[in-house]
């Protein structure tokens, strides 16, 4: 079966030398869910920034990533095809990326834009059928009765919520989230969390997720790629990381950082969430 998403020798040097992915080799299958931990500056961002074709490797390595079988980039080329497959990326990234003055609804119908007709998307012309697609996707996410407000009118937690509703938007077969509860409380966290899961056991939406809480990552992820200075240091299920391990990661914190993941909850099982059937007539409203 084709990998959700495949990495083969990747190595990322930055203008002012910065060595900053060193030899990565990964494979993820699809459907998983997977937390990439590691201390500040150890290399998550760039590294899901790479598979989404943002940034580009080493010109003279003879790296290779591709998502679901099609290429993003090869030996430090981004494929000429990449719109195709960005279309299947959904990215969720720690500050939103909402456009702030259009409402939520518009944020939303964004994730159609890789395949609607440019005009349509530059004039907001959304079919009934889109919008009705883009409430359901809210709704599923929680905030649909905020579908009319400015995205800069909702809470953090929200506006993250909105961002997932995206990418659902989009149909994206791989999600790519980059931090995404690092600036929210508790609760909001647990909230975002929890939705991440839910996609990907209910649509069978493969998940990589960069968190700086291990805590989070082992109760939400049963797979776990640690990296450190660039290198992929630990790969496998998160029940069996090491208080040594974590220790060389985060040094004086890690006994913190274990006790707190000692403490936490199993993740908590969702029923799946009933989908309302939008009316022509609630539709027009949104
Ligand atoms: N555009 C850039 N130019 C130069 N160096 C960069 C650039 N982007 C990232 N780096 C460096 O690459 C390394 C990895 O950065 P990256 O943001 O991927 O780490 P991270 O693990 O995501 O950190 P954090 O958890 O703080 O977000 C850091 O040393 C960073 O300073």
């Amino acid at each position: 079966m084709t990998a959700a998403l495949h990495i083969h020798q990747l190595n990322k040097h930055f203008a002012n030398g910065k060595h900053a992915l060193r030899d990565i080799n990964l494979t993820v299958q699809r459907g998983e869910m997977v937390a990439l931990i590691g201390a500040s500056g150890s290399g998550k961002s760039t590294l899901l920034r790479h598979v989404a074709g943002l940034v580009v490797a080493d010109a003279s390595s003879d790296s290779l990533i591709e998502v679901d079988g099609r290429c993003v980039q090869q030996a430090g080329r981004i494929h000429s095809d990449i719109r195709k497959v960005r279309s299947q990326v959904g990215f969720v990234f720690q500050q939103f990326n909402l456009v702030d003055r259009l409402p939520v609804l518009m944020n939303v119908l964004v994730g159609l834009l890789h395949r609607t007709p440019w005009w349509r998307g530059w004039l907001r012309m959304f079919k009934p059928q889109e919008r009705a697609l883009a409430l359901e996707a809210l709704h599923r996410v929680g905030i649909a009765e905020c579908h009319a407000q400015r995205a800069s009118t909702l809470s953090g937690g929200q506006q993250q919520r909105a961002a997932i509703a995206r990418t659902l938007v989009q149909g994206a077969k791989v999600v790519l989230a980059d931090e995404p509860i690092a600036s929210l409380d508790p609760e909001s966290s647990r909230k975002v969390m929890d939705i991440l899961a839910r996609i990907n056991r209910e649509d069978r939406c493969t998940v990589i997720v960069s968190l700086h809480q291990v805590d989070v990552a082992i109760k939400y992820c049963p797979r776990v790629v640690a990296l450190h200075h660039g290198q992929v240091v630990y790969d496998g299920p998160s029940a069996a990381l090491t208080p040594a391990l974590l220790r060389s990661l985060y040094g004086v914190h890690a006994d913190e950082i274990l006790s707190d993941a000692a403490g936490a909850p199993p993740a908590p099982v969702h029923a799946p969430t009933p989908v309302p059937q939008w009316t022509p007539a609630m539709v027009q409203a949104a």
